[in-house]
């Protein structure tokens, strides 16, 4: 039993594995939802940041190619006012178109145009325009327009795709005379692209310019310069003229995060992104640090999580164990030793050690009721039966003495129950009074009693009866007076007799005794013809 309940302690849940569950789990939990809201809280700030960084970082190149542009526009315009009043001057034109182009390196190349559309000046001189017609997109729009502008982008006459800057000129009259204007080549290396890559960062940032066909005028790609991009929200959303931040998938599925602006001077948007991934890669480098360095402080904390369960729940564990066992004459020792630390286990150990204290004293009690006679406190029958079968265990010898009262039925009638029970009582007595502590003294059956005396034989024991039967017979009880009985003896061991026949033996020779008139001590004849003899008491009544 007690291994069947250990064995279920061990196999099934347990108060250490239930704290230890509870424990492990909660602390999982703390740290991983620590970690994860930690990460997420990271994250946010990272991509809020990084957002509004590029807002700014667009805005800011926005502001550079608006005054690039304005400044480009006041170059143009500045040639236009030293043109007008001496446009017939060749030598001038050439000089300004030079100037123009080399002296602030705005333009990748410049040109001078009467109201004819014939170039009249051209630098650098290797494009071989000069006394050519304008022939290209910005160059023919320039002339009948006759305003300030800013192409689109456009492949020129020389093959190149750029965007044309031109400003109109007019003579002191205001009649439109031709104008001056600027290329800015976009695939090549122009004041613009240097401009735009100047912001070029390695953390994966990088922008782009997009014109109001939605066309890349600028890209760190330069392949991509002249495509057109269409799907694309931010560049919608810059196109409308609107600035801010936008977290999209670009063309190629690549999460970014957008800042975007448009310019004032030109129908164009900056937008300046960096991947999602880039962004958030030093977080997990950060978060990977972070699990390094509380790692061990989360495997000492769970070693103490261990520890601690261990002893929280060893004194509950010894105690349920015990338990089980209370019966045990050793349960209050086992008790005593449990080392019950804190309050409850503490309280529960008292409360066991009473109830195995009461138990014991109870146990005791109901031993020694079952092995008693009430009426006169000697053994009873079952107690006798066991002390019998010790001796015959022991091997030791003993002689039986089956006592009767003579005549008791008429103490009974004469004197009432009551007394009787008094005499049987003042009898037992007398008996113990008589015998030695060894002997084993029973009541058997209503005033039938037996004395058993280990290690006497037959002989002496009829000596010890004859020396009882006096005794009872001399004894006066109060009201009845004095009683006699009547005693059949016999002995174990007799070869071939087991114990049921020598208490028959004692029964014969008790019978013998009230046959042969009472009050007298009888040893069965089975022991010789010498005891038969010397049985022959005298009857004193
Ligand atoms: N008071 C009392 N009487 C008991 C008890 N047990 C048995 N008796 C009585 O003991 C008497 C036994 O009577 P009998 O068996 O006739 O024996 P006896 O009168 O002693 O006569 P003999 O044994 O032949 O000498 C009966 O009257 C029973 O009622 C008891 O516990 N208390």
């Amino acid at each position: 039993m007690r291994i069947t309940v250990l064995n279920g302690l061990k196999a099934g849940l347990n108060l250490r594995r239930l704290i230890l569950l509870l424990a492990f789990s909660a602390t999982l939990i703390t740290f991983l939802n620590s970690y994860y809201s930690s990460y997420q809280v990271q994250k946010q700030q990272l991509i809020d940041k990084t957002l509004e960084n590029h807002k700014a970082y667009a805005a800011k190149l926005v502001s550079a190619t608006d005054n690039f542009l304005l400044a480009a526009q006041q170059q143009l315009a500045y040639v236009g006012k030293i043109l007008e009043n001496d446009f017939n001057n060749q030598g001038l034109i050439n000089a300004e178109a030079e100037r123009l182009r080399l002296q602030t390196n705005s333009f990748n190349s410049t040109i001078i145009v009467n109201k004819q559309g014939d170039i009249l000046g051209v630098s650098p001189q290797s494009l071989k325009l000069k006394n050519r017609k304008v022939d290209s997109f910005g160059t023919k729009a320039a002339l009948s327009y006759r305003t300030p502008m800013i192409s689109e982008p456009y492949i020129s006459m020389a093959g190149n795709l750029l965007i044309f800057i031109s400003q109109p000129l007019f003579d002191k009259q205001g009649k439109f005379i031709g104008y001056v204007g600027g290329t800015l080549y976009l695939k090549r290396t122009s004041i613009l692209n240097q401009l735009l890559q100047v912001h070029y960062y390695r953390d994966g940032s990088y922008l782009y310019v997009v014109d109001e066909n939605h066309r890349l005028l600028y890209h760190p790609d330069t392949k991509r310069i002249g495509e057109q991009v269409f799907e694309n929200p931010v560049i919608k959303a810059v196109l409308k003229g609107q600035a801010g931040t936008e977290l999209l998938s670009n063309s190629k599925g690549v999460e970014m995060l957008a800042g975007f602006a448009p310019l004032t001077v030109a129908p164009w948007g900056v937008i300046a992104q960096r991947p999602l991934e880039d962004t958030l890669a030093p977080l997990d480098n950060l978060m990977w640090q972070v699990f390094i360095k509380t790692a061990p402080v989360g495997v000492i904390t769970l070693i103490l999580i261990w520890v601690l369960a261990r002893k929280i729940a060893s004194p509950l564990r010894q105690l349920a164990e015990t338990a089980n066992t209370l019966d045990r004459p050793t349960t209050t020792r086992e008790l005593m030793l449990i080392r019950s630390w804190y309050f409850e286990s503490n309280e529960l150990r008292k409360a066991m050690l009473k109830g195995v204290g009461l138990l014991h004293s109870k146990i005791g009690l109901l031993r020694q009721e079952a092995q008693t006679d009430s009426l006169t406190g000697l053994h009873n029958r079952r107690s006798f039966d066991a002390q019998l079968s010790h001796f015959i265990a022991q091997r030791c010898p003993f002689a039986v003495l089956a006592i009767d009262i003579d005549h008791f039925k008429r103490v009974n009638d004469e004197f009432g129950h009551d007394i009787g029970d008094v005499v049987l009582q003042s009898l037992a007595k007398i008996l113990l009074d008589v015998t030695r502590d060894s002997d084993v003294v029973a009541r058997t059956g209503g005033e039938e009693f037996i004395v058993i005396m280990p290690r006497v034989e037959v002989k002496r024991a009829y000596q010890l009866a004859e020396r009882l039967r006096m005794r009872i017979s001399e004894s006066y009880i109060d009201p009845v007076g004095c009683i006699n009985v009547s005693i059949g003896i016999s002995g174990w061991p007799i070869e071939q007799l087991n114990i049921d026949e020598v208490l028959k033996l004692a029964d014969q020779a008790l019978y013998q005794a009230k046959k042969t008139g009472r009050n007298r001590s009888v040893v069965n004849a089975s022991y010789g013809q010498d005891f038969a003899t010397i049985s022959e008491s005298p009857i004193l009544e």
